[in-house]
This record gives structure tokens, sequence and C-alpha cells, in this order.
């Protein structure tokens, strides 16, 4: 017989943690279902350990930067030890217990779904029965067919997240998020690093200035990036692993690190045998959904996150997750993601938003764009380092005089680059951003001092 629920919600990443946690807030019985840990592939192998790894060499190397200041050690062992705290040992005892305490049932099972009207799931030995299900279950990296791949051991962002030692060499495979942040983290740490990468720069969906900026400050941190190159070949020779590149060329190494992007996780959960399609329109793999979140012809199935192949964030899946619970609540929400922040937390902060001037032109706008060199600009960049560096960039739409895009390669860009994003989510008239008055000194300066470049006449 099968447990009944208001809702099932399979994957407790942070799309599905968010999901459950407004219906359970709601009142809604809740059943969560997760395989793994509750906090998801964020909250143990990405951005929390990530972000937690890059912080003190960022410091580190900052203090190099701010007048008068020594460099201070860094005791690896002691950053490894917050970061353990920070992934909580692994273990999500008190999360499971937090759900259970706000009254929802939890099952520690991988989830198969075996019936709809109502949505019926198997975990472990039990099924579980609900109105709504709530698909979650994020993403897995992606391994390429490389020779000889699985004899090197490959480490994935999970391996290179857990890390226990620096490794002597590394070679990262794949220069766009994953691979800048890791690359930075291990070249401050004192890795030497390769990043190969088959596209002509790093991050090659932002803006090519971006990328290039990126190539540069990787190779200023020591990076040896290669790009428009693949990795062909690898194989373990005494000691070390030997990674042969499609020119010929070799380069030996310690660790080979896959950072080559991501599938939606929709294996084993038994859509295909329903006949939920696990493929978008544009023929990428992800859970289709509508506006609301929503299977189309799948009434009250929904799917957010990385599974729905939509943009891979925390804050994305977060978005969807309150998204897909209000209209499961009755207070439906159409999804907009004109104004989703984009940041790789290298050094500098990497961070854009809303359309590239290609993407931009793709739509038929009137496209004009401008770039600032932050420090020929402010004096927010000299009063912070003393070798200061900083780039920022808008694309905006001449006919409708609004912000369509924005980037900017700068210390503190993951946040004051949310000063763009509402303005492209928003609409903003760019005469306002004209007339705008930032704090001085701020890098939020900067986008009077682009806009003020723009060629809007
Ligand atoms: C190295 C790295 C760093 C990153 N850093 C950032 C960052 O700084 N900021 C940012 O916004 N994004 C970052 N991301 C992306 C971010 O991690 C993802 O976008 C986010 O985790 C997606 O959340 P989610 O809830 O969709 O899925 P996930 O976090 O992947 O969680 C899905 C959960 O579903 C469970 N599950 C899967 N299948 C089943 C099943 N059949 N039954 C039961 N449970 C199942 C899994 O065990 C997992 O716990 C990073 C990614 C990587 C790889
Ligand atoms: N700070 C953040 O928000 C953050 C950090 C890390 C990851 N993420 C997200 O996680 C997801 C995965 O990131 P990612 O960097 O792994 O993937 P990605 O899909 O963004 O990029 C993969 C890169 O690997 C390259 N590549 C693929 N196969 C290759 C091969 N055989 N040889 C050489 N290069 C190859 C591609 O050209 C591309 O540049 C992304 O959606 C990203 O946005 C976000």
């Amino acid at each position: 017989m099968a447990e009944q629920f208001d809702a099932i919600v399979i994957g407790m990443g942070p799309g599905g943690e968010v999901a459950a946690s407004r219906l359970i807030d709601a009142g809604k019985r809740v059943a969560v279902v997760e395989r793994e840990l509750i906090g998801g592939e964020c909250g143990y192998w990405a951005c929390i350990p990530s972000k937690t790894l890059l912080r003190s060499p960022e410091a580190r190397y900052e203090s190099r930067q701010a007048a008068g200041l020594a460099e201070p050690d860094l005791d690896w062992p002691a950053l490894r030890d917050y970061r353990d705290a920070m992934i909580r040992h692994l273990d999500d005892h008190r999360q499971v217990q937090g759900y259970e305490d706000l009254g929802a049932t939890v099952v520690k099972a991988g989830a198969r779904v075996v019936g709809r009207e109502p949505w019926t799931v198997e975990a472990g030995d039990r099924t579980l029965s609900a109105e709504h299900l709530v698909l979650a279950t994020g993403s897995a990296a992606f391994r390429p067919p490389i020779d000889g791949l699985e004899t090197v051991d490959p480490w994935t962002n999970r391996e290179a997240t857990t890390l226990t030692e620096i490794p002597r060499r590394a070679v990262l495979v794949g220069g766009s998020a994953v691979g800048t942040e890791l690359g930075h983290f291990l070249a401050r740490m004192g890795t030497r690093v390769a990043i190969v990468e088959r596209g002509p720069r790093p991050l090659g969906r932002e803006e090519p200035r971006v990328g290039d900026l990126a190539d540069w400050h990787l190779s200023q941190a020591g990076v040896d990036v290669r790009t428009e190159a693949r990795v062909e070949a690898v194989r373990k020779e005494v000691g070390e692993t030997v990674v042969t590149l499609d020119d010929g060329r070799e380069i030996r190494t310690d660790v080979l690190i896959l950072a080559t992007g991501r599938v939606p996780r929709v294996d084993g959960l038994g859509l295909e045998d329903l006949g939920v399609p696990v493929e978008r329109p544009d023929g990428r793999a992800g859970i289709p959904v509508d506006e609301h979140c929503e299977v189309a012809e799948f009434p009250r199935l929904w799917a957010v996150g990385d599974v729905t192949g939509v943009a891979m964030f925390t804050h994305v899946a977060k978005y969807q997750g309150r998204v897909a619970a209000d209209t499961i609540l009755g207070r439906p929400r159409t999804a907009d993601y004109t104004g989703v922040p984009r940041v790789v937390f290298a050094q500098p902060e990497i961070a854009a938003v809303g359309l590239t001037s290609e993407q931009a032109r793709n739509a038929g706008m009137d496209v004009v764009s401008s770039e600032v060199d932050l420090t020929a600009a402010l004096a927010k960049p000299w009063t912070f380092d003393t070798e200061p560096a900083g780039t920022l960039g808008l694309v905006a739409d001449r006919r409708r005089r609004v912000l369509v895009g924005a980037w900017a390669v700068s210390p503190m860009a993951g946040e004051f680059i949310h000063t763009a994003a509402t303005a492209v989510r928003a609409e903003l008239p760019i005469d306002v951003l004209l007339d705008g008055i930032a704090q001085f000194p701020s890098y939020n300066e900067g986008f009077l001092a682009a806009a003020e470049q723009l060629d809007l006449d």
C-alpha cells in the first residue's frame, strides 16, 4: 500500500530543498527522497567547498595588493579542516532530523517513478504517492570520450573539492567555470596547472573579451592555458599520468581533472517508461519545463534545478524551487531568466548577466556596447589595490535605450554585477543609469562611466 502525500520531492539539493521547505511551511504533507546527502552537489562537492577553498589563497593574494601588508602564511591542514566542517564531514543526519522535525517524511534511497495519477514513487522498500511530484535530481560530471580515461582515475569536481593533499601537477580538461575556478585555486596553492580547452578561449559562452581577460588572469596566476586543444588519450606511466593532446604534444601530470560540463541526472528515474521527455527542444539533455517549471502534458509533474538544463546555477535551482512551489500552492509564478548573474569566482572575479553582444544581435537588437578600464575611470581600484586591474562592459539596445547585458572582470564583480542584473531584469532605462549616483569610491561607479561611453544616438 502506498503512503499518501500532497507532494513528493526527489533530490534534495538546493532546488529540492527550497521547493520542499516552501511546501512544508504551507502545511502540505511532503515526502522527500534523497539517495546521497541532503544539500546536494552544491553543499558537499561544488559551490560550498570550492568557494571555501578559494577564499584563503585569494585573501593571501589580496594581502600582497594592500599597501603595507605582509603576505600571511597559508596553513593547508587548517583550511582543509575548515572545508571539512563546511561540508559537514559528508554527514547529513542533522538535515534529515531537521526535515523530520518539520513534519516531512524523509526517505534516504534512490527513487524511481512507477506511476501517475497519482504520481507513485518507489524508494528503497517504500512506495509513496502524491498529487504533485517535484524532480530535482541535479546533474553529474560529464566524462568525455578520451582513450584510456578510466585507467588513470580522473578526478571530477567531487575528488577535486574534497582533496586532502595539494597535487604537485594537475591537468584540467575544460576551461569554463569549473576549470577556471579550480585552476586559480590549485595554482595559488602551488600546483603546476595546465588547462586544456577545446574552444578558442576560456569561458566560451561569455563575451570573447571576458574569455581573453580570464585567460590573461589565469596566465598571471601561473596556469598554462592551452586553447583549441583536445585531450586525445591518457595513459599511466610509473608514478604519473601522460596526457596526449590532439596535436601530438604530451603533458605529464599527477592528476587529471575533468571540468568538461555536466549532464542532467535522469537515468534510473523511470521517466522514459512513463513517456516523460528527458531531452529539451534544443536537443540538449534535460527535462523540459514550462514557465511555471511544470512538465508539458504531465500535469502536476514539476522539475527544478540542473535537471531542467535551463542554467546550472544554485541560485537558478532555488529560484525554480520557489516558482514551482508557489504555483503548486495556488500562487502561480512565471519564471524569468533575463537577470541571472553568472559569476566565476576567479581572481579577480568574473561576472556577467544578460546577453552577449552576439546574442543581442541575433535577437535582432540595435546593439551598442562599451568597455571601461576601471583603473583609468575610478578611484576605488587604487584605494583597494596597489596594482589594480578591472574592466567593465555593457551591452545595450539603442532602440529601446535599455541595458541587455553587462560583464566585469574585477575584484568584487560578483557583488556589483547585481546592479546590472536588476537593470537588465527591470529593463531600467539607461537614462536612469546615466543619472545615477553611486557611492564614492566604489566599483559601482563603473556603471555610470561605462554607460557614458555608449553611443546611444
Ligand atoms: C565545482 C562546482 C562549483 C560550483 N559552484 C557554484 C557556485 O559557486 N554558484 C552556483 O550558483 N553554482 C555553482 N555550481 C553549480 C551548482 O552546484 C548546481 O547548479 C546546483 O548544485 C544545482 O542544484 P540542484 O538542486 O539542481 O541539484 P544537485 O545539487 O545536484 O542535487 C540533486 C540531488 O538529487 C539527488 N538525486 C539524484 N537522483 C536521485 C534519485 N534518483 N533519487 C533520489 N535522489 C536523487 C542527488 O543525490 C543530489 O543530492 C557549481 C558546480 C560545480 C560542479
Ligand atoms: N561560480 C559558479 O556559479 C559555478 C562554478 C562552477 C560551475 N558552475 C556551473 O556548473 C556547470 C558545469 O561547469 P563546467 O565548467 O564543468 O562546464 P561547462 O559546460 O560550463 O564547460 C565545459 C568546458 O569544457 C570544454 N570541454 C568539453 N569537452 C572537452 C574536451 N574533450 N577537451 C577540452 N575541452 C572540453 C568546453 O569547451 C567548455 O569550455 C556550468 O553550468 C557552470 O555554470 C557554476
